[in-house]
């Protein structure tokens, strides 16, 4: 079983490895350099091993990097792995001399008994060992006798959901749970959806899934690509650490905004416009706009070929037209199509005259149809299409009918939700418009249906419950041929189009037979905040799986003042005596005045305190939080009570309350709260 100073000297049998794999890596490189064949393979294979020597580089100067955090011994009664025992880390280090792995990968079939065994059900672990470390120093472990039917409250893995916290998010390799571990091990091929209450770990569990299926999947997903969406860039930035961490640095991680940024953002809609603009019959107003071009033939294609003029009919492009419509391609496709429909038609022409179509001829014919093709399926830019629906309906004369300029939002939209789309000043031209985030969207949408866009293997969204139907349409898109793993939370829906239902928002993902998880331990909020907040959940109207908090230290404290700013300073001062991080988040029309305040008492701001608008806490976590009149905040919108759940559930060791106006109304003081 070995003591503390055995598992000592593992670490230092990791260290050796580590700079062997270094070393083996450093002289491959070199290698690589000097012995590839030919350029292409060495520059290829250069840059493999280059970013291997710096992958393991980073891992031998992490300071906080142990090289393991469990252990597995397994007992005689494991078929596969008898007698053996294995150390589980972040990443795997190999034996000396080609000898077995000091450390085994996370990921690895092996480790899964790590997370999911049990004294009921011990998967031939005879005991399960988890170390506690400081900095990288190993200082204590803890032994679990599966086969004999122990499992004892883990003081290690307490410390470790309870730590206070600074900086980004990090990762939880050494402490997922059997529930989280299922949902980071799903099948590739499965979409699930996790509906989890604030804390439960619905982002750490999305992005170790991640990691989890990149290695799992390599291969196929290193050519597909995995994407990562959050809800903003703070949110970005508080995660973006946590796969690097774990070795994986390929995967996409953004907000759908910047993904979809195609053109800059320099406007804002009104609520009333966006809500029209989000909503999935804009899908079909759109379809009708772009396939609204396409207009029926009116002439023959004339084509001078030096001294011969060719023709196609009339009614033969008429044909062609309406065959290419029904085969249903996306639109620019569609157009090629035609044009190579038309070509062909004249090259027959063209050889029963016994003529030749070489290449450079077919190139030439091909461009001479442009005019005619434009006429009967124009190329479509989305600004462009975007800019005359926005302008508003076009007289109905009969051309402009023809050729898609009636309205396509009619029948569609009723005239109200017409009128709130239409550009009040219209911009005199497409350049000059300026555009908001909810026509990225509705641009993307054009977009795609000009050009299909590129798809992920696998996407996965947090906060998925904002998201709105024309949104999910674009997240469906780029996860149509992969799967997706949507996390949220429908109690923390904050949009005006927030879902309501799993089931209808998966549909609208494009995977309706999506599974629905609910995952309802919570690790980040402490029980005492957890109750104080599901005061709130009767009033947001959404059927939610109740939760429980594991950590039952943590303090709540109500603070009524006459005063809110000189509260909220005390309330700070008081915070800065504990360690970890502190947010003061309020109503977003209280930041100014609130940072100001604290600022004139010369209070740091840009150290571990920081004030934020409680329109961008969502997803993070301060150690210490401090929510500033939360009437303020449930009055600031339509959806304010859900806002301000969201707010008190980013603490995880205390949460002041601090209000001069009196509590919102279905907010009420746990009775043993200071
Ligand atoms: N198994 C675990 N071990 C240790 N810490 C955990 C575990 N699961 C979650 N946590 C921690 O709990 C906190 C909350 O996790 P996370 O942010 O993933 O929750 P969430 O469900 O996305 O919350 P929210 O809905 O409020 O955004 C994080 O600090 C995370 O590291």
């Amino acid at each position: 079983m070995g003591t503390l100073d055995d598992e000592r000297e593992h670490v230092e049998r990791c260290r050796a490895g580590l700079r062997r794999m270094l070393e083996g890596a450093r002289n491959n490189v070199i290698l690589g350099e000097t012995v590839a064949g030919d350029r292409y393979s060495a520059e290829r294979l250069g840059r493999q091993l280059k970013s291997l020597a710096k992958e393991l580089k980073e891992l031998t100067e992490e300071p906080e990097g142990p090289p393991f955090f469990g252990r597995l011994d397994f007992g005689q009664g494991s078929a596969e792995h008898r007698g053996r025992s294995y150390h589980i880390g972040r990443r795997h280090i190999s034996g000396e001399h080609g000898g077995p792995p000091v450390v085994i990968d996370w990921r690895a079939p092996v480790s899964r008994a790590f997370y999911r065994a049990g004294p009921r059900d011990p998967q031939g672990v005879a005991v399960r060992r988890r170390f506690g470390w400081s900095g990288t120093l190993l200082t204590s472990y803890e032994d679990e006798r599966l086969e004999q039917g122990e499992q004892g409250e883990s003081r290690i893995l307490a410390a470790e959901i309870e730590r206070p916290r600074v900086g980004p998010m990090r990762d939880i390799v050494a402490t997922i749970q059997p529930e989280q571990d299922d949902l980071v091990r799903a099948d590739l091929n499965a979409s699930i959806c996790v509906q989890g209450a604030p804390g439960t770990g619905k982002t750490a569990v999305g992005l170790h899934r991640a990691a989890y299926l990149l290695y799992a999947h390599r291969r196929r997903l290193e050519r597909s690509g995995v994407l990562v969406l959050g809800p903003n860039r703070a949110f970005i930035g508080y995660i973006s650490a946590v796969l690097p961490a774990l070795g994986e640095v390929d995967v996409e991680q953004t907000t759908l905004e910047r993904l979809l940024a195609t053109v800059p953002v320099t406007a804002a809609d009104s609520e009333a416009t966006a809500i029209v603009k989000h909503d999935a019959r804009m899908a079909e107003v759109l379809r009708r706009a772009v396939y609204g071009r396409i207009s029926k033939p009116v002439e023959p294609v004339v084509v001078a070929d030096g001294s011969s003029r060719w023709r196609v009919q009339e009614d033969e492009l008429r044909r062609i037209v309406d065959d290419t419509r029904r085969e249903s391609l996306p639109y620019g496709v569609g157009r090629e199509r035609v044009r190579a429909r038309v070509v062909a038609s004249i090259r027959r022409q063209a050889e029963a005259r016994g003529q030749t179509a070489n290449a450079a001829w077919l190139r030439r014919i091909g461009r001479a149809v442009t005019p005619a093709l434009d006429a009967v399926w124009p190329p479509v830019k989305p600004e462009e299409l975007l800019y005359d629906l926005l302008r508003g309906p076009t007289p109905a004369t009969t051309t402009s009918e023809e050729r898609g300029g009636r309205d396509p939002a009619k029948g569609v939209l009723t005239d109200t939700e017409r009128a709130a789309i239409t550009w009040l000043q219209p911009p005199r031209s497409v350049k000059s418009a300026s555009w908001t985030p909810a026509d990225l969207v509705l641009l993307d949408e054009i977009a795609a249906m000009i050009e299909r866009p590129r798809g992920y293997g696998h996407v996965i969204v947090d906060e998925a419950q904002d998201l709105s139907p024309m949104e999910c349409r674009a997240v469906a898109r780029r996860s149509e041929h992969g799967s997706l793993t949507v996390l949220g939370d429908l109690a923390q829906g904050t949009t005006p189009w927030a879902a309501t239902s799993w089931k209808e928002r998966m549909a609208l993902l494009g995977k309706p037979d999506g599974e629905v998880i609910a995952l309802t331990t919570g690790y980040r909020v402490p029980a005492a905040v957890v109750e104080l907040a599901n005061t709130l959940l009767g009033a947001l109207r959404v059927d939610v799986p109740a939760t429980r908090s594991y950590r039952s230290d943590g303090r709540l404290r109500l603070t009524r003042v006459t005063n809110l700013e000189t509260g909220v300073v005390a309330a700070a001062r008081e915070a800065l005596g504990f360690e970890g991080s502190i947010g003061v988040i309020a109503a977003d029309a209280a930041v100014e005045a609130l940072t100001s305040a604290l600022w004139n008492d010369g209070l740091d701001l840009a150290g571990r305190l920081s004030v934020l608008p409680a329109s961008l806490a969502k997803g993070l976590e301060y150690d210490h939080v401090i929510v500033a009149e939360p009437a303020a905040i449930a009055a600031a919108e339509r959806r304010g009570l859900n806002r301000l759940y969201v707010a008190l559930t980013r603490a995880v060791s205390r949460l002041d309350v601090v209000h001069a106006r009196p509590l919102p109304a279905p907010l009420t003081r746990p009775e043993h709260t200071a």
